[in-house]
């Protein structure tokens, strides 16, 4: 099944010039396929996980997540589709310093309202366990490392259990050790449980250990590389 897909997305910015970002982009992501994207800086990948994340509705083309339009929708039923479907990875944690590592994970299920407290903890214990970060859960954010903030956003990430996780450059601000340790978690994501991934990266050594790689260069995609 194609968790999402991208038909001819046009993307355009007006200020200060007009200028055509994104350049019929079509392709798609199947259910457990680990896919990265590269490319230059200020080719279009940010620009492009915006879209395909629906944060960003100003463009042309067709959006599709588990092969249903979702190009269109109020930005209500987007917020939903985005809790419900989309776990999202960035560059630097987001975790919010004064609240626990467990708190933090809790915070988008219990955003979501579907469980009650007691099972959203539950949830981001067994969450947490599958990052090995369980020890961790009741210290403060600000208070972990670097590497181990990285896990606890994954945790995060997957606490809606999403049918795919987004990333934008998430292993870009750690060092090689602990972006290895995110990248085989990555991995054990797709292959165990059956979790899509798209993932921009700058590391080539990472992106060749994808299942694909996209590869885009001025706002087009110039090739889809199969490992
Ligand atoms: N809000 C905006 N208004 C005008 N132009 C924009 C805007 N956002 C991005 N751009 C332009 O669109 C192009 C793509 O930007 P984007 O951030 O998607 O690149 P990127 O490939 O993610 O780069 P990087 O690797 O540096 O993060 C760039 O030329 C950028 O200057």
């Amino acid at each position: 099944m194609k968790i999402i897909e991208a038909r001819s997305i046009n993307k355009y910015f007006y200020a200060p010039d007009r200028f055509h970002a994104l350049k019929d982009i079509s392709f798609s992501v199947e259910k457990g396929e680990f896919v990265s994207i590269m490319g230059k800086s200020g080719c279009g990948k940010s620009t492009l996980l915006y879209i395909l994340s629906t944060m960003d509705t100003d463009y042309e083309g067709d959006l599709l997540m588990e092969e249903q339009l979702v190009t269109g929708l109020s930005h209500e039923q987007l917020s939903k589709i985005r809790n419900e479907h989309i776990g999202f990875v960035f560059q630097f944690h987001y975790l919010l310093p004064e609240f626990s590592v467990l708190e933090n994970v809790m915070l988008p299920a219990l955003k979501l309202g579907r469980k009650t407290k007691e099972e959203i903890e539950h949830d981001a214990m067994t969450k947490l366990r599958l990052l090995d970060i369980d020890s961790q859960a009741t210290k403060l954010a600000s208070r972990i490392s670097g590497g181990q903030k990285q896990r606890v956003a994954i945790a995060r990430a997957l606490i809606n259990n999403p049918s795919i996780i987004m990333g934008d450059e998430p292993t870009g601000n750690l060092d090689s050790k602990n972006a290895s340790i995110v990248f085989d978690i990555f991995r054990e994501l797709s292959d165990e449980e059956d979790l899509s991934l798209l993932i921009v990266t700058h590391d080539e050594d990472f992106a060749n250990k994808t299942d694909r790689i996209i590869e885009m260069e001025d706002g087009r995609i110039i090739s889809h590389k199969r490992e």
